[in-house]
């Protein structure tokens, strides 16, 4: 790890691991969630409400941020985390990702990607480079190298294309970053679904080195019996002193299944995205509060959950304020569903360093009535 930087296993379950990150800005309970903070906040909550929620780290999307407000002007003004009122520890996508799936008319090269941007339509290049200059402005705790990320359908060639393009680009992005103490690199490994691949992406990593490692090239589609088939390898092939991050994961099964899987680190706008539609997760499945049948129920959410949503408000309440769009709708949900998944993150890491996660994940399972609830 970079100085200032360190992993420790505390207890592993089976290839569950629990530990700690430990960073200039404080410690990360792992397994852990990253409460994604796209454009320098987390949609519909303070920071404040983040951290009681119990995140200890939050992620902040490069691509947004660079084209609005711009990372100079981020840095100019002391960097994101002053920026955003944030003093935990941030780690910052590499926004090549987001370009794929936001930047329209984007023209990939060797060199990097050309995009325009989906605000004003103004020409923008991201390169290995680039990225590395934008997340250090930025002031990230953890940086993500540049990568590919292949958009499904594409054949094993095209990915192993992709792939060593993405290898390159993590040897560039490593020269790029240079030497910062207290500030980690993650790479990022590709190979879609293909074991050698994925076996091949990780040893290029390992040959250049970095703080940690993400699995990318998942959760774009393939479903979560393909993605799990990948993990049930791929976490391995990782140096297993090292912190893992499969990135964009997921529902809460998702993160359960990671999680026994070797996963360590997971980032998703699910809790937060869905808190703005209208749906709760919740530890006996999710509820969509739009549903009519909701609009006399005078119970909490979850009689069992500590979070202000379920303390103070009724679902009839939650029904009303989200069928009539008022703010505080997002506001409740969002947070409803953020406590909910630090809950559960908590509960996975007690389970680990007691040897009783297979149990933890039986209880999790029998829980979950089918559908609506
Ligand atoms: C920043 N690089 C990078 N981000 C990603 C974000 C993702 N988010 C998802 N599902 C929501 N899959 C992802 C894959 C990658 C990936 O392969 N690379
Ligand atoms: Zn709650």
């Amino acid at each position: 790890m970079a100085t200032g930087f360190g992993f420790t296993l505390n207890a592993t379950d089976g290839a569950a691991r629990t530990g700690v990150i430990h960073t200039p800005r404080g410690e990360i309970r792992t397994p852990a969630f990253m409460p994604v903070g796209t454009a320098g906040t987390v949609k519909a909550m303070l920071p404040e409400s983040v951290r009681a929620t119990g995140a200890d780290i939050l992620l902040g999307n490069t691509y947004h941020l660079m084209l609005r407000p711009t990372a100079e002007r981020v840095a100019a003004l002391g960097g994101l985390h002053k920026f955003m009122n944030w003093d935990r520890p941030i780690l910052t996508d590499s926004g090549g990702f987001q370009v794929m799936s936001l930047g329209p008319l984007r023209k990939l090269t060797e060199e990097g990607v050309r995009f325009s941007s989906h605000i004003d339509g103004s020409k923008h290049m991201l390169t290995p480079e680039r990225s590395m200059e934008i997340q250090r402005l930025l002031g990230s705790d953890i940086v993500m190298c540049f990568d590919e990320c292949p958009a499904l359908p594409a054949t094993e060639a095209e990915v192993a294309k992709s792939m060593r393009l993405s290898m390159r680009w993590a040897q560039r992005s490593r020269d790029a970053f240079g030497d910062r103490p207290g500030h980690a690199l993650f790479g990022i490994m590709q190979g879609g679904v293909t074991r050698d691949l994925r076996e091949e992406s990780a040893a290029a990593l390992k040959s250049i080195g970095f703080d940690g490692y993400a699995v990318g090239g998942l959760a774009v589609g393939e479903g979560q019996e393909a993605m799990f088939s990948v993990l049930d390898y791929a976490p391995c092939f990782l140096p297993q002193d090292k912190p893992r991050y499969l990135m964009g994961v997921g529902k809460p099964d998702d993160i359960v299944g990671a999680v026994e899987r070797g996963i360590d680190m997971m980032d998703c706008v699910l809790p937060s995205r869905s808190g703005r539609t209208g749906q709760a997760w919740t530890r006996r499945g999710s509820v969509n509060l739009k549903n009519a049948r909701h609009k006399d129920d005078p119970r909490p959410l979850d009689e069992a959950c500590t979070c202000p949503a379920c303390r103070g408000y009724s679902r009839a309440y939650l029904h009303h304020v989200v069928r009539a769009d008022e703010i505080i709708g997002s506001m409740l949900l969002t947070w409803h569903n953020l406590h909910y998944y630090q809950e559960l993150m908590q509960g996975l890491r007690d389970a680990i360093a007691g040897g009783r996660l297979a149990v933890f994940v039986a209880e999790f399972h029998a829980q979950r009535a089918e559908g609506d609830i």
